[in-house]
């Protein structure tokens, strides 16, 4: 007989120690999933805290307030009647773990505690938590006596237990769980369980869904089974935008999936899936074998059933059809990652805007079109939920326009900052794609503050430095440099304190930074310039995927403006330009940014040192350079790495989206003060060397 269950998971936009907030979304997610008719509610990992409180998790405070807001959901007159999973933070026998707790009618049935933490990139779960580590074991776990006075319950299971409802069997998996080698859904699906459930804490990174979408699929099509994943969504209070994307699978057919990028606080999705679909799924005698020969789990019993007897004989009752999975491009996920963290960390901050020294090269524009996708996704849901958070903003309770220009001229404030050695074409740049947004934009000079530094240091010293081009030397050429870069930022914080008040606004803008991921990692920038800003959202993306970006929302957003950003030699123009010089990026740094790329990833993620990277490129590379060239390119890539690796202590928060990150104090952890790689450096020789000779020997022997 057909056999159908409804279920809903959930994506919430907690906020790390919003205790009431963070209670209020689930509760209005349980409300949710019981409108849309579901009998087992999914939400997000750690989502009664929030998943980002860090260190906070050391706290005793933290518990004793994750117990009060769980049993106020769990009584709530809206939360009986359906089956919840709910994430917080558990101290059993003095140890702390990250938990799913399992709930009934105001009862706890089951305290399920991760039994593989994450720690890799971002994630440092094992510094706060003990993982459980013990498969299918369980234990009493006897309730603070403040929870079980509110309760009515003593004690409660603790462990890695399934549970057993009326008609099917219900599991749990937590995050990390899913992406290790022997995740813990194989053994329970060879045990009858027959409904996962996934409560995740994961934030984005660009191309990153694909991976959690192709681990469900490929384990369910495998193992058979209806699978809920939950996520966070939004900016949890650091640099992370966990990008919800909940998803309901049965036997690898995807039944629901919610948004990855939007602004609705709370988001529940259902399905309604067959489970005796998943059990015909698992006819092959190999799965029998398999399951018969594994230890069994202990089953707590619910006298619950996911499925409702009266929807079984309504010949109207569907279950949900599969759909194809949307998944964007990289182009559109940076359009709309950062956008929404932004507008998250705006109304957060409650700052009044932002303010952006815009150059008229590339980066600045990408952060300016950042910040255009952010007006355009808030007036889009301005019928939504977000007209509160606008007028507060804005200054205007009557507030309702949805233009997103308009939008802008409120909130963003742009500034073109020349000196005697910018273009007329950079500024005009500026200006026009200021206008196009509607951003406010300030076009000024600043170069009486530069001239007023060079001229205070030459009363002191009786110096004046000179650029290069005018015969000056090297430390004379960049202090003259960094001073304009450095006047920039002082001037944007003065200019984002009181531009509010110029306009007769109230409170302040945050600074915007432009720095990417792939000139933070070289160090080519000024140290405490623009690049030293409140929050930036593209350093973590390369300067690649921002051409590709810029590319993109040229069209999708109706800016051709962006085609002048794009042929545009990108440079500083921090030196005079002569008649047989204009300064370049690219000619400055030594390398292509491509090039920078590539170095990059394999710093980072092939977590390559110069020797190996050599190797490696020897082989991606070898068809148009030479060993000696090669060995150059790679020596010239960590001299600069290395001098310059300081800078990245003082980075600006920024949106994580890249797998090869620099930011040193959360993501990148590595020293910042570096040798000069001599022995790395000869070994690239001996080996170049040994190539070249090699590549003799062949040519003399071909003739
Ligand atoms: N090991 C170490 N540990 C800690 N600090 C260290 C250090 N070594 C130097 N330092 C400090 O760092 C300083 C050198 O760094 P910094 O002052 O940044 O100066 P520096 O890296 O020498 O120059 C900035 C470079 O960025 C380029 N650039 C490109 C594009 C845009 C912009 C822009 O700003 O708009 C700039 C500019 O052309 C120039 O080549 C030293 O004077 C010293 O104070
Ligand atoms: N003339 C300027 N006016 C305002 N801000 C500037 C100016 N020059 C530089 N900046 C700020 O300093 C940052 C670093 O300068 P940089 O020269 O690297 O510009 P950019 O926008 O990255 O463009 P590109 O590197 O493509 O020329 C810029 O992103 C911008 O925020
Ligand atoms: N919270 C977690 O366990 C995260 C796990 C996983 N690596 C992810 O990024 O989704």
């Amino acid at each position: 007989m057909e056999h159908y269950v409804t279920i809903a998971s959930c994506q919430l936009n907690q906020w790390a120690l919003d205790f009431e907030g963070n209670r209020d979304r689930i509760i209005e997610s349980i409300r949710q999933a019981k409108q849309q008719n579901a009998r087992l509610r999914l939400g997000p990992e750690l989502e009664i805290t929030g998943y980002g409180c860090e260190d906070h998790f050391l706290e005793t405070d933290t518990y004793t307030h994750s117990w009060e807001m769980f049993c106020w959901i769990i009584k709530h007159p809206d939360c009986q009647d359906i089956l919840l999973d709910i994430g917080m933070p558990v101290m059993y026998k003095s140890v702390r773990h990250n938990c799913r707790m399992v709930a009934l009618n105001g009862k706890i049935l089951l305290i399920r505690p991760k039994l593989w933490l994450c720690d890799d990139g971002n994630f440092r779960e094992s510094r706060w938590f003990t993982p459980w580590l013990r498969p299918r074991v369980v234990e009493s776990f006897y309730l603070p006596t403040s929870v079980s006075e509110s309760l009515g319950q003593k004690q409660v299971p603790i462990g890695d237990a399934v549970l057993q409802c009326k008609d099917t069997v219900v599991g749990i998996e937590t995050c990390e769980e899913l992406f290790t080698p022997d995740s813990p859904h194989v053994d329970m699906a060879l045990d009858g369980v027959e409904v996962f459930l996934n409560a995740s804490g994961s934030h984005h990174e660009l191309r990153k869904l694909s991976t959690r979408y192709g681990l469900i699929k490929n384990s369910t099509q495998k193992c058979g089974g209806i699978y809920l994943y939950s996520n966070q969504r939004g900016c949890d209070g650091g640099r992370l935008y966990y990008d919800g994307c909940a998803m309901i699978l049965a036997n690898g057919e995807l039944l629901a999936q919610g948004s990855q990028f939007c602004l609705k606080d709370v988001e529940v999705i259902s399905a309604t899936a067959n489970v005796d679909k998943v059990r015909s799924n698992r006819f092959q005698p190999s799965h029998g074998i398999q399951g018969i020969t594994r230890p069994a789990y202990e089953r707590i019993y619910i006298d619950f059933s996911l499925s409702s007897f009266k929807q079984n004989f309504d010949m109207h009752y569907k279950p949900t059809e599969e759909r194809p999975i949307h998944i964007v491009s990289p182009q559109e996920e940076i359009a709309y990652g950062p956008a929404c963290w932004l507008w998250d960390y705006l109304r957060r901050s409650r700052s009044s805007g932002f303010f952006l020294p815009l150059s008229g090269g590339l980066d600045s524009a990408a952060t300016a079109v950042i910040v255009h996708s952010m007006c355009r996704i808030v007036t889009n849901a301005i019928k939504d939920n977000v007209l509160a958070d606008v007028r507060r903003i804005v200054g205007d309770e009557n507030y309702t326009s949805t233009c997103p220009r308009e939008l802008a001229s409120h909130i963003f404030c742009t500034s073109y900052m020349g000196t005697e050695n910018s273009s007329k074409e950079t500024r005009n740049r500026a200006k026009e794609l200021s206008s196009l947004i509607g951003s406010y934009h300030v076009d000024m000079n600043i170069d009486t503050m530069t001239r007023a530094v060079v001229s205070l240091f030459g009363m002191v010293t009786g110096k004046t430095p000179q650029f290069r081009s005018q015969g000056g030397s090297n430390a004379e050429n960049l202090a003259l440099q960094n001073i304009q870069a450095r006047s920039r930022m002082l001037l944007s914080y003065l200019f984002a304190s009181l531009l509010p008040w110029v306009r007769g606004y109230s409170g302040s803008l945050l600074v915007l930074g432009s720095s990417n991921v792939d000139e933070c990692l070289r160090g080519y920038l000024t140290k405490y310039d623009c690049s030293s800003a409140d929050i930036n959202p593209i350093g973590g993306i390369s300067k690649t995927d921002l051409k590709s970006f810029l590319q993109f929302t040229k069209g999708e957003f109706d800016l051709p403006i962006l085609q002048n950003f794009l042929d545009a030699t990108p440079t500083a123009e921090l030196e005079p330009a002569t008649n047989n010089y204009a300064q370049s990026d690219e000619a400055d740094m030594g390398m292509t940014y491509p090039e920078l790329s590539i170095f990059g990833k394999l710093r980072k993620i092939g977590k390559c040192g110069p020797l190996s990277m050599f190797n490696e490129l020897i082989h991606k590379w070898g068809d148009h350079l030479s060993p000696t060239e090669i060995a150059a390119k790679v020596k010239r890539f960590f001299y600069y790495y290395g001098i310059n690796r300081h800078k990245m202590t003082t980075l600006t928060p920024s949106y994580h989206a890249e797998t090869y990150g620099v930011d040193d104090n959360r993501y990148d952890l590595r020293q910042f003060l570096y040798p000069s790689w001599s022995w790395q450096n000869k070994r690239i020789d001996d080996v170049a060397a040994k190539y070249e000779e090699h590549e003799r020997m062949n040519k003399s022997q071909a003739k």
